[in-house]
């Protein structure tokens, strides 16, 4: 008899424990940090864009960084429950990765949950050993050669409460290849493996389409990369021991993860007087001061802008006009909790 699979519609299929790191994406309670576009390694199916691949730069959600406090107060603005470190290869540049690993960790608490992506290329023991005591709690490899192998055995060795995983992306034409990766990575003792369904970009279509792949109109996947991580899943419930198997479709990633990380940052921080569309904007009334727009505005049903006055959008005031907005980071860098105090401090002073 073989292990129990679990399909959910196409959210996921998986063998096993779901892994922890994806608990928290699932709800989209993670924010995305990307340490640096820098990598030494080539994948010709690389997604990163241009504009990041292979430059120093630093995002939390896609938003530039400027400093630590941009970080922090992306945690606050989506009510983060962890962080997801990623790039280019975070460990390119160990010495900040570690850094912002520990503030989190310091700031947030043990329970903040942290996982980190890597192909593993300066995974020395050193390097390894900072990031636990930092406070990583998921380490997921990239296995893009058999040499990376070497990396996860040194991993599984050096760290003692750092979860050790792999994530790949599925290509249709490698699924004996894969299954095969599988059975040494269960005999190792790796903890999971999640199966990436294949994403076309700006930065890998062209190599993609050049090598045969095809894609599946209106979407950016790759075509049989879904069927070919399915099957490998149901083959996992029956030739592996212990390892969980995961597959990620990449629907979900973009459609709902998204789409639940920009509700949760717009229910935090829209203004009374806006409104959050199921997309995740923020919607809001832009009329002209009338006297019966300044009138709702001091009845606190909006507030003044430039030359404008904003109002909640169930207002339907004629002539006005909707504006639809990303949920902004919060403006003070100082976390909601916080405002609260300094704003009665004010009051008091
Ligand atoms: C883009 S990489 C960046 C972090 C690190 N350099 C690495 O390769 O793990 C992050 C994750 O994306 C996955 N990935 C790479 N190319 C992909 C593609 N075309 N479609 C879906 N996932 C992909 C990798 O397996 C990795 O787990
Ligand atoms: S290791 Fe990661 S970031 Fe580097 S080229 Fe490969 S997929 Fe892209």
């Amino acid at each position: 008899m073989g292990r129990t699979v679990d399909i959910v519609g196409d959210v996921y299929a998986i063998v096993g424990n779901m892994p922890w790191g994806c608990r928290f994406c699932l709800r989209g309670s993670k924010i995305v940090v990307f340490v640096t576009g820098l990598c030494d390694d080539k994948c010709f199916y690389c997604p990163v864009s241009p504009e990041k691949l292979y430059h120093d730069v630093i995002r939390v959600d896609e938003e530039p960084v400027q400093s630590l406090e941009d970080i922090l107060d992306e945690v606050y603005a989506i009510g983060a429950e962890g962080a997801g470190i990623t790039g280019g290869d975070p460990l390119v540049k160990v010495d900040r990765t570690v850094g912002i690993i520990k503030i989190l960790k310091e700031i947030f608490g043990d329970d903040f949950h942290i996982h980190l992506y890597t192909s593993g290329r300066y995974a020395s023991s050193a390097v390894l050993r900072a990031l636990e005591s930092a406070g990583l709690d998921e380490i997921r490899f990239h296995v893009i050669g058999d040499w990376v192998l070497q990396r996860i055995r040194l991993a599984l060795e050096v760290l003692r409460d750092v979860d050790v995983g792999v994530e790949i992306p599925i290509f249709p034409d490698r699924i004996e290849e894969t299954k095969r990766l599988i059975k040494k990575l269960d005999e190792m003792g790796v903890s999971f493996i999640n199966l990436n369904e294949l994403e076309a970009s700006e930065n890998n279509m062209r190599v993609l389409l050049m090598r045969g792949y095809k894609i599946v109109p209106g979407t950016p996947v790759v075509k049989g990369s879904r069927e070919a991580a399915i099957e490998i899943v149901q083959w996992a419930s029956k030739n592996t021991k212990k390892i969980t198997v995961h597959f990620c479709p990449a629907g979900y990633k973009d459609r709902v993860q998204m789409r639940i990380r920009l509700i949760r940052k717009a229910l935090r921080t829209a203004k009374p007087y806006e409104k959050v569309a199921a997309d995740g904007m923020v919607v809001v009334l832009e009329v002209e001061p009338t006297d019966q727009a300044k009138q709702l505005a001091r009845e606190g049903y909006g507030e003044p802008g430039d030359n404008r006055i904003l109002l909640h959008p169930d207002l339907h005031l004629p002539g006005a006009q909707v504006r639809r907005r990303y949920p902004a980071r919060l403006a003070t860098g100082l976390p909601l909790e916080l405002q609260g105090i300094a704003e009665n401090s004010d009051n008091a002073a």
